[in-house]
């Protein structure tokens, strides 16, 4: 099957490289368009797969086309590729671009699948929202999860909850990042190594995560799970709460929701 990426960044590069890993496809079965001649050339020489100049000529080629550039560029590219439109498959990664919207300016009977994906899928463990408009086949819509499926999990949600999942996991490894970042801070300024500040703290978030994940626990018996009566965990809990961790948590993240919808 051949696969298109128009722009090659952080996260088309990943899912390339999980598409590629899977082998869902070879390296002659995908191509990607970027801006400039230094990326083109990445793309060729790091990835192995087709670089292209024209994104059109990426549309003209494969069956399943990601749309992987920034919102603020996606009329452009649009417009560019409008005239290459078939039965191919668009995936859109981008966030506030419903698919009404990509339909205006793709036409009427275009395939359309809008995703949230995140950047954990560099490593394999991503997480990908997806939903579909009425032309993509279930059949189709496999065939893209299945895409998806190789560099982490997915999920086939409704479109109004696309902006959602942005919130919840299409941003929230910067708000994890910086979480970690201020564990390890801490830990520096009580005298660890920075660097080993970072493992212990990495590791206590992917196990905690994982532990979550594969007991299906509530996240509160956990958390009750590390508190001693009188014990240092309580202690922490207390400031977090006097912080007000949950509530800044809560309201960044619909800030997030607010901005995608604004997109
Ligand atoms: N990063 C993230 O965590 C997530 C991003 N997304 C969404 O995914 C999409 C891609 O994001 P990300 O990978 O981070 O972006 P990057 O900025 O890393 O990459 C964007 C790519 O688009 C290329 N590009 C820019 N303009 C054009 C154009 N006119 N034609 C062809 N290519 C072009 C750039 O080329 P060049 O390199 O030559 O400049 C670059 O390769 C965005 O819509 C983003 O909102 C969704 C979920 C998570
Ligand atoms: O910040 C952004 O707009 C993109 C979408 C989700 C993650 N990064």
């Amino acid at each position: 099957m051949k696969i298109g990426f128009i722009g090659c960044g952080n996260m088309a590069k990943a899912m390339i490289n999980g598409i590629l890993a899977g082998n869902l496809a070879s390296h002659g079965e995908v191509m990607a368009s970027a801006k400039t001649e230094a990326t083109r050339q990445k793309i060729r020489e790091q990835l192995g797969i087709l670089a292209a100049e024209s994104n059109r000529e990426v549309a003209e080629y494969a069956q399943i086309v990601f749309l992987a550039v920034k919102p603020q560029f996606f009329e452009e590219v649009l417009a560019e590729i409008r005239p290459a439109v078939r039965q191919q498959i668009f995936v859109s990664l981008a966030p506030g671009k419903t698919i009404a919207w990509l339909q205006e300016r793709l036409g009427d009977g275009a395939k359309i699948i809008r995703t949230m994906p995140n950047t954990p899928a560099m490593v394999g463990a991503g997480m990908t929202a997806l939903c579909k408009n009425e032309a993509v086949t279930q059949e189709e819509a496999a065939a893209v999860c299945a895409l998806c499926d190789s560099f982490g999990k997915t999920e086939m949600v409704s479109e109004s909850m696309i902006d959602v999942v942005t919130g919840v996991s299409g941003s929230s490894p910067a708000y994890v990042f910086m979480f970690l970042e201020a564990m390890a801070d801490a830990a520096v300024a009580d005298g660890m190594p920075r660097a080993q500040a970072y493992r212990f703290a990495a590791q206590a978030v992917m196990g905690s995560a994982k532990l979550m994940l594969e007991t299906g626990e509530h996240p509160g018996v956990l958390k009750d799970m590390v508190c001693s009566p009188a014990g240092t965990t309580i202690e922490a809990v207390r400031v977090l709460e006097e912080k007000g961790l949950r509530s800044a948590v809560i309201e960044a993240q619909r800030a997030c929701v607010k901005k995608a919808k604004g997109l």
